[in-house]
């Protein structure tokens, strides 16, 4: 029998409870950010022949050079070609809706000009080259391939520079098929905070690049989070969350194997179960006892549920809701009846699947939102991956000779205020021309 944690909010110790069951290190792990920086300073140091000894190390990869680690286009190209039919199509169909989904992220240039002839505006310009992080080292994941290169495609980015592990050399067709179908430039085969060192100061062989992004283990993130400020991130993700609500009127297996598609990914993912019905939380139970027996990862699974997941009881909906928000989960299920009326309550998610027909997984490979999610708490305060993560903004500003004179005096009266001349009579200059 599964083990997995049982709690009803009229438990007076409930809250911290809760808050025990979120807890998580993740990329804040002293031991784990101790290793990674050493890693980021020797591969800055020593560029390819550090990258090629931790992965080595970590990945079993003997290669004597970087060209060894990298794969040209035609590589991506061949895989493509030689794929299966029925997954060439299904790749194509997932990368075709993903696409439509984000090119309505796009953001345009645009420029207003006041009364005086001064005009103001904000150009959008893509970023030149990425790295995308796609993780493997206990899976393979295509679709991440897609969720990270689509939205820089379609903002524009000019260069797609892809990494990822490759253990005991073992190629995935998919993925490298997947590149294909984005348009991926090159693929370095190597993953792990060496692979981030690499795309963030440059290797002779990895270029550097203005951005990473894409989710990974606690290695990955850490790497992130150090080299953030030398590039761009965008995010710190940690493993796989699902929150799931039910009003307990929906399948108790459809439940079940909602919470197993997450906590597969990784013993550390995170699923949990919010129902007003204790008796459904007891059917969920069983189900969960039952569907494992015939899973292939069956102890992942496990060892997820029963370390980080939780089956909770609570008054009512509303109160789901409360905690739902208060967790802010990466993805949140709302199985139940009106959903579109739930979710108007949440505020804090990273996605949400509305409706009892609306698994999780189907996000995760092909209804078109990105499946690159804000995770641990932090869909507080970001979005998932998208567009608007490869375009920057700039300011424009171009000031008539009436708008020197009326801006003029403003900004002087204020930089006086400040103390700074240089400030001022720059701006005076111009009133008097
Ligand atoms: N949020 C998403 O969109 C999404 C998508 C897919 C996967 N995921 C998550 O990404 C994670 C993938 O993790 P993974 O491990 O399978 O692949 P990964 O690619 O993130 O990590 C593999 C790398 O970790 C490094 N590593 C492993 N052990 C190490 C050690 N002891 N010291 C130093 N480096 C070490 C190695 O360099 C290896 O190449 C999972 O948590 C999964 O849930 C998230
Ligand atoms: N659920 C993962 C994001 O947390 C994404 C994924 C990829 N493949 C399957 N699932
Ligand atoms: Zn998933």
């Amino acid at each position: 029998m599964l083990n997995i944690k049982r709690y009803n909010t009229t438990q007076p110790d409930f809250d911290a409870q809760l808050v025990q069951l979120l807890a998580f290190e993740g990329a804040q792990d002293a031991a784990i950010d101790h290793v990674v920086a050493d890693i980021l300073a020797d591969v800055k140091k020593r560029g390819d022949a550090a990258v090629m000894e931790y992965s080595q190390r970590f990945d079993r990869l003997s290669a004597k050079s970087m060209s060894e680690l990298s794969l040209p286009k035609e590589r991506l190209e061949e895989a493509l070609r030689n794929l299966p039919a029925e997954q060439r199509d299904a790749l194509e169909q997932a990368a075709h809706r993903v696409r439509t989904y984000h090119d309505r992220q796009l953001m345009a240039s645009w420029s207003y000009t006041e009364e005086d002839g001064t005009m103001l505006g904000q150009q959008i310009t893509a970023l030149d080259r990425v790295g995308l992080y796609v993780p493997g080292g206990k899976a393979a994941y295509p679709s991440s391939v897609l969720m990270n290169a689509i939205p820089a495609k379609v903002a524009g980015v000019a260069e797609l520079i892809m990494v990822v592990p490759t253990p005991d050399g073992q190629l995935n067709e998919l993925v490298l098929a997947a590149a294909a179908v984005c348009g991926v430039d090159r693929v370095f085969t190597i993953g792990g905070a060496q692979a981030v060192a690499a795309l963030a100061y440059g290797t002779e062989s990895v270029p550097q690049v203005d951005k990473i992004v894409g989710p990974g283990n606690a290695y990955v993130a850490a790497a992130k989070r150090r080299v953030f400020g030398v590039v761009g991130i965008d995010m710190v993700a940690g493993p796989s969350e699902i929150l799931v609500i039910c009003d307990g009127k929906t399948d108790p297996d459809w439940i079940a194997m909602d919470l197993f598609s997450q906590a597969e990914h990784d013993e550390l993912a995170q699923s949990i179960l919010l129902s007003p019905d204790g008796a459904f939380l007891d059917a969920v139970a069983a189900s969960i006892d039952r569907l494992l027996e015939d899973m292939p990862r069956k102890a992942v699974i496990r060892e997820s549920l029963e370390n980080r997941g939780a089956l909770i009881q609570v008054k009512d909906l509303d109160e789901a809701v409360r905690i739902a928000n208060y967790i802010a989960p990466e993805h949140l299920e709302l199985s139940m009846d009106e959903p579109e009326l739930w979710a108007k309550k949440i505020k804090h998610a990273g996605a949400i699947f509305m409706g009892r027909m609306t698994c999780e997984a189907l996000g995760d490979y092909c209804a078109g939102p990105n499946h690159v999610l804000p995770t641990s708490r932090t869909a507080r305060f970001s979005s998932p991956l998208g567009v608007y993560d490869f375009q920057k903004r700039t300011s424009l500003i171009q000031v008539s000779k009436q708008g020197a004179v009326t801006l003029g005096k403003v900004a002087a009266t204020l930089a006086y205020g400040e103390g700074l001349q240089a400030h001022a009579r720059s701006a005076e200059y111009r009133m008097k021309s």
